[in-house]
């Protein structure tokens, strides 16, 4: 499907703030889903057949939740419509006593023992109606909250690929409203079946009065029917389009009142013009609802007419069969009745499988979600991993991030072979962009290679067959965009074993380690003090701050091997030297192999092995000495090395030592 085709479906082209701020259209061309989407295109008859199916969704998610309350559920409505039924035959009786011969005392006696059917079916209609409610009531937020569960627990376990890939979080955007609509689908299912079961009621009592009738009822509900079902198609469609475009109009509402922005927004005096941008998006939205309600009132008018002929049809050949004596008085009655309650049943009905419908398309992006995120997860189980490591060595590993716009994506890393001893500091340096961040995320089990793109080996194990979780379980990974958790400092250093109850001296220990307990002696509350400003008692720590927890968190998860990737951008001068010491000094006591990536390259020379990457290749490895040697080295590294140090010499007012003792005194 082109962008045109998606134009035609509702979008009012391209507004100037998505060009503007978002480099283009934002709504989706829904052509991606073409296959999974193509039953969209089909009819009633195609929605009739694959409604019991993505009914049979919301049932099992709601069987998962609470199978008593279904249970409940679904008796009550069944009983509801059979009560239904025997009223509509007790009303008939009550009528043919009535409209018979008789004097009007013997007509109204004859008659009690049906009136007293109809009380007695009216009342038990309500208990159960009750029964229904209270169930329903129940049920749906725990089928909301079984669907949510599901679906979350699948994506924390997706490949970090999958999460960073926008066609799953499209899904992911869709298959959220989808958990909402397995909690309505529950009161629709049961409106639904109540309404079925009372349609059938009504039908049959028609079917006995006069076989005509049934198909007149059908005739007289079909047009509603239709633009029922053509409304919800075409909400169905805009939603796809522009769910994207939604997300991106809350993005710039969020940006106005976030306080990471807050103050660049004040000072640059951002806000109107966010603001601007967010009222011609909201436009954008608007002429798309516009369109909807216009075509929906065509639409419904359209079924209105249809409608209305129908019913002169019903009721004129109701007269019709009066008028010739093919039926008498009191069976016309009742088929008055039974045409209007059989109508609304089938009205309800049809309004009712339209919103099942309209929902289960979405529980049907859910059940898609639910699908990917299974094929997309890392596999459970593999080849254990040895007891004692020696090295995790990379061996011509090719790494390619997914195309994403570029048709043909270049690789990240290129040919890679390297090796990191187990027990050892092995730092990684480079320029920016040469690929770092990248290898440790390979590293740590994050990406695999390339399909053909080399191995990385766990001694003699293969990555791409280990048994992840024991992998995981061997890193300790502080990524330069380390995760702030919004939540107390003692769960943000415990939170490197999430698996074990926290221990506070532990969490103590480690926050010594890294000069966190710095920080913390200055928390109003002590490890109870949550670090997130917007919350009721929250506490702002400074960047600097934050990284000797983040460093903290790293050192409290006693993993095999440490990851640090910048680990102390954001540090002063002391405290940086004092975290180096600190992690040499753990390769040195407790046998970790420590991955170090920094810029500050004096910082390396007491690493055991320096790795220099350039445009993703090893550009050379070896001790500080080797790469500082004029003959050996590549000089990749040495002149990188020089140029720091001639920085530092220059602002430095007298200095006569070299370029090692120069960065001792760097403050
Ligand atoms: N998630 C991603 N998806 C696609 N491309 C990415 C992703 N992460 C990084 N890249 C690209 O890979 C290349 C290497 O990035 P990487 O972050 O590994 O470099 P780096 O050496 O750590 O850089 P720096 O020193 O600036 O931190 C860059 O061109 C970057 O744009």
């Amino acid at each position: 499907m082109t962008t045109g085709q998606k134009t035609g479906s509702g979008a009012s082209g391209v507004s100037d703030s998505e060009r503007l701020l978002f480099g283009g259209e934002l709504a989706y061309d829904i052509g991606w889903d073409r296959h999974e989407g193509a039953w969209l295109r089909l009819g009633l008859w195609s929605m009739a057949r694959q409604l019991p199916g993505l009914v049979g969704t919301g049932l099992r998610l709601a069987r998962r939740a609470d199978p008593r309350a279904l249970r409940v559920v679904l008796a009550s409505e069944v009983g509801r419509g059979i009560a239904q039924a025997v009223g509509l035959v007790a009303v008939n009786s009550v009528l043919g006593h009535i409209l018979a011969d008789g004097s009007t005392n013997e007509r109204l006696t004859r008659a009690v023992p049906a009136l007293a059917a109809v009380a007695v079916t009216a009342f038990v209609g309500s208990l159960l109606r009750s029964a229904s409610t209270a169930a329903t009531g129940a049920l749906e937020p725990k089928v909301q909250r079984v669907a949510t569960e599901q679906y979350l627990g699948l994506v924390h376990r997706t490949e970090l690929a999958a999460i960073e890939d926008d066609e799953f979080h499209r899904l992911l955007d869709a298959a959220r409203y989808g958990a909402d609509s397995a909690r309505r689908m529950i009161r629709y299912c049961t409106n639904t079946l109540n309404a079925a079961v009372s349609l059938i009621a009504a039908a049959g009592v028609l079917a006995v009065l006069h076989p005509v009738l049934l198909p007149l009822l059908v005739l007289m509900t079909l047009p509603s029917a239709w633009s029922s079902l053509m409304i919800s198609r075409q909400e169905y469609l805009s939603f796809h389009a522009f769910v994207q475009h939604a997300r991106a109009g809350l993005l710039l509402g969020q940006l106005l009142t976030q306080k990471e922005a807050a103050a660049e927004v004040r000072v640059h005096g951002i806000g109107p013009f966010l603001l601007g941008h967010f009222r011609n998006m909201a436009e954008t939205s608007e002429r798309e609802q516009t369109r909807l309600a216009r075509r929906a009132a065509r639409i419904g008018l359209a079924a209105d007419g249809a409608g209305g002929l129908a019913t002169l049809l019903t009721y004129g050949a109701l007269g019709a069969l009066l008028w010739g004596g093919a039926m008498d008085l009191a069976v016309a009655g009742t088929a008055v009745l039974a045409i209007r309650t059989g109508g609304a049943s089938l009205d309800t009905l049809v309004l009712q499988i339209t919103e099942l419908h309209q929902e289960s398309l979405f529980v049907a992006d859910f059940e898609r979600l639910c699908r990917e995120a299974k094929a997309r997860a890392i596999p459970a189980g593999g080849q254990p991993l040895p007891e004692r490591l020696r090295e995790v060595r990379f061996e011509n590993v090719t790494f390619t991030y997914p195309a994403g716009a570029a048709a043909r994506p270049e690789p990240t890393l290129h040919d890679v072979s390297l090796s990191f001893p187990a027990g050892k500091i092995i730092a990684l340096v480079g320029e920016n962009g040469s690929g770092k961040s990248t290898l440790v995320k390979l590293l740590a089990g994050l990406y695999l290679p390339d399909e053909g793109g080399g191995t990385i080996w766990w001694d003699g194990v293969d990555a791409r067959t280990a048994d992840r979780d024991q992998l995981f379980d061997r890193v300790a990974l502080m990524s330069q965009d380390f995760q702030h958790w919004p939540f107390t400092f003692r769960v943000n250093v415990g939170i490197g074993r999430p698996e074990l109850p926290i221990d506070d001296d532990a969490v103590k220990d480690a926050a010594a380690f890294s000069g966190a307990d710095q920080v913390l002696d200055g928390l109003p509350r002590g490890l109870g003090t949550l670090l997130a400003r917007g919350y009721r008692g929250g506490h702002q720590v400074s960047g600097g701050q934050w990284q000797r927890i983040g460093i903290a968190r790293a050192k409290y998860r006693r993993a095999e091997i440490l990851i640090v990737d910048e680990p102390t951008s954001a540090l002063d001068a002391v405290a940086e030297q004092r975290v180096f010491d600190q992690i040499r000094s753990l390769a040195a006591t407790t046998g970790q192999t420590i991955v170090l990536i920094t810029h500050r390259l004096h910082s390396v020379r007491h690493a055991d092995l320096i790795h220099v990457l350039k445009d993703g290749r090893v550009a050379e490895s070896g001790t500080f000495t080797d790469l500082m040697d004029e003959k050996t080295a590549t000089g990749d590294f040495r002149s990188a090395y020089l140029t720091q140090a001639a920085a530092f010499e220059a602002t430095l007012p007298s200095q006569s030592t070299g370029p090692h003792d120069t960065l001792r005194t760097t403050p």
